[in-house]
């Protein structure tokens, strides 16, 4: 547990964690120390004794003075520590999670991170706040207790160390199984909450189909295999905790026979024998309490695993130091080979160069590998074999800030944020002047939407965007991109049908970012295919033609197949028209 603390506060904090644990060790110690002590103070007492009882009665006030400092000093430090916990393992999580490759973020990954960004970090709060201090004292102080027993009385010290397994294991049983069946509760859990976000997610498509009123059955498959989890789990908690705290009663009443045993063949004081029941009772009085939070520490423990297992995946390894970009703009592809799972290669042998400030236009059929192309160049993966240059140098070389500063890009699926059109557009460079934003937007097209909304750059455009069309939205992107003025930018063409007006507006952004920049586009619209420098052309992940339309068409391979095919998918009129 303390290497996973360890790995979750940070290396700067194990210091202050080992501080903790020894202050705790030697409060749980000392504690026990002094509740030994009770015994020659009650002897003394009882016996009628009052200058030892007051002999005792100093000493025992000493070792509860040192008590109270070692209980001060671990409960500050665990504020401490929970309080470090609280305010930066958000931020330790979201730069861990900023770096890892994109290929991490499956739908199930995301949602374990959710659970554990919220719930986890402040189960990790309440291990200091809470868990690990009646634990560990539960633990150590009634050992100190059994061994301060056999000074007094071997006999009873040996039955108080005799019955310790019979503890040990009753817990270690009852929280293993907790602690699996936690896991069960948050796995059921945590596919229950990716169902309903899947479920209103899709909420179009199942109207569409149907199926939004008689019920989602995955959706319901899921809450009814939480529910069996929690149930199960309830219904056997509560024996398993019953059994804990029986072992630690069993223990008290072995104790207590043993005393009256020994005080019946008069072996031992019945003043002492008083003495030392009270000990007995202090003995058992921690473990229960130990019991009663063993269960809850071991669930902590499995929030504790799971965000420990955040941070084992390894991000995208960085360079220590960044090249400088050699020649701005360049892209180059050399012998790549790259899968997105071992052994099943998406893409192979693929080499191509792409001069700067030329546009070229990459096509295929679906699956083909385009979109795998771009994520390579913005290293949202990293190639198996070969490498993949940007501005004359290995991506692997350049830290993410430099690559990222060389990439525009404008994906078909643009995300905006929840805020005004101003500050999506802001986006592309956050200390640009409000000026060259209303430039940006308006060699995007985006002012003729700025005229039509009533607060005009300044409406807020709602959750992804949802108040403009799928072609408005890209267009925000490309003003994004404009405004980055990035030496490359990356643009996956919308494939459905553009209105002509929307059409008009990105023809001319596309034109104002083939004057400033290289242009890379997954290309779907003849005109765009038409105008390149230069095709490239994928085949079930090789590329297997590379030229400029006319080459190609001259060459009446791959690519005059394809555009026979779009001939006849979309009529003569446009191919000519294009042509
Ligand atoms: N994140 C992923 N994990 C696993 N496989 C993937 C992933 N993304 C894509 N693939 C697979 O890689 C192959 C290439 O996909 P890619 O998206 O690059 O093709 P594409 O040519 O852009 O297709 P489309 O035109 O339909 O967008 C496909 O077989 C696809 O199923």
């Amino acid at each position: 547990m303390i290497r996973q603390l360890t790995k979750i506060l940070g290396p700067q904090h194990a210091r202050a964690l080992h501080v903790y644990f020894g202050w705790l060790v030697v409060y749980s110690v000392v504690q026990g120390v002094a509740m030994a002590f009770l015994v020659p103070v009650l002897k003394a007492l009882l016996s009628g004794d009052l200058g030892e009882a007051l002999r005792w009665l100093l000493l025992l006030a000493a070792i509860v003075a040192v008590t109270c400092v070692a209980r001060y000093q671990q409960t500050m430090k665990g504020f401490a520590l929970a309080l470090v916990v609280l305010t930066t393992l958000h931020d330790r999580l979201g730069s861990h999670v900023a770096r890892l490759p994109i290929g991490w973020f499956s739908s199930e990954k995301v949602g374990r991170l959710s659970r554990s960004a919220t719930g986890g970090t402040m189960m990790v709060t309440n291990v200091f706040a809470h868990l690990l201090t009646p634990v560990v004292s539960g633990i150590l102080t009634p050992a100190t207790i059994a061994v301060a027993m056999l000074f007094f009385d071997w006999q009873l010290g040996l039955t108080a160390i005799a019955c310790t397994p019979l503890i040990y294991l009753t817990h270690r049983w009852s929280s293993a199984w907790i602690g699996r069946t936690e896991e069960q509760v948050d796995a059921a859990g945590a596919l229950a909450s990716n169902r309903v976000v899947e479920f209103a997610r899709n909420q179009q498509v199942l109207r569409a189909f149907g199926r939004a009123t008689g019920g989602y059955a995955p959706l319901e498959e899921a809450i009814d295999a939480q529910r069996a989890a929690g149930g199960s789990m309830l219904r056997q908690t509560f024996p398993r905790l019953l059994a804990g705290g029986l072992s630690v009663q069993l223990a008290f009443a072995a104790l207590i026979a043993v005393g009256v045993v020994r005080a019946l063949d008069r072996s031992i004081d019945p003043i002492e024998l008083i003495a030392l029941l009270a000990l007995a009772a202090r003995f058992v009085g921690p473990l229960a309490e130990a019991a009663g939070r063993s269960g809850l520490l071991r669930m902590a423990g499995n929030d504790l695993e799971r965000l420990s297992a955040i941070f084992d995946e390894a991000p995208l390894p960085e360079p220590e130091r960044s090249r400088p970009v050699a020649a701005p703009g360049e892209i180059e592809f050399s012998d790549a080979l790259f899968g997105y799972q071992p052994g099943a290669p998406v893409l192979r042998d693929v080499s191509f160069r792409i001069a700067p400030k030329t546009m070229t236009a990459i096509i295929g059929a679906s699956g083909s590998g385009k979109t795998t192309i771009t994520r390579l160049i913005a290293r949202f993966f990293d190639v198996d074999a070969g490498s993949v240059r940007v501005g004359g140098v290995d991506v692997r070389e350049l830290s993410t800030e430099d690559l990222m500063a060389q990439l525009s890009l404008v994906m078909q699926d643009v995300y905006l944020f929840d805020d005004t059109l101003e500050a999506n557009i802001r986006v592309g460079r956050l200390d640009a002047s409000d000026a060259e934003v209303r430039e940006a937007a308006r060699l995007a097209g985006v002012d003729e939407i700025i005229e039509r909304l009533p607060q005009g750059l300044n409406t807020r455009v709602g959750e992804g965007g949802a108040s403009l069309s799928g072609g408005e939205r890209q267009r925000v992107s490309v003003a994004r991109a404009v405004l980055k003025n990035a030496p490359i930018v990356l643009l996956d063409e919308a494939t459905a049908a553009l209105d002509p007006e929307n059409e008009r507006y990105i023809q001319g952004a596309m034109r104002t970012l083939m004057s400033r920049s290289t242009l890379l586009v997954i290309a779907h619209r003849l005109p765009t295919i038409v105008s390149a420098d230069q095709i490239l052309v994928l085949d079930g992940g090789r590329i297997v033609e590379v030229g400029t339309h006319q080459e190609l068409m001259a060459r009446n391979g791959r690519y005059t197949a394809f555009w026979n095919e779009r001939r006849r998918a979309h009529g003569w009129r446009l191919v000519e028209a294009a042509g």
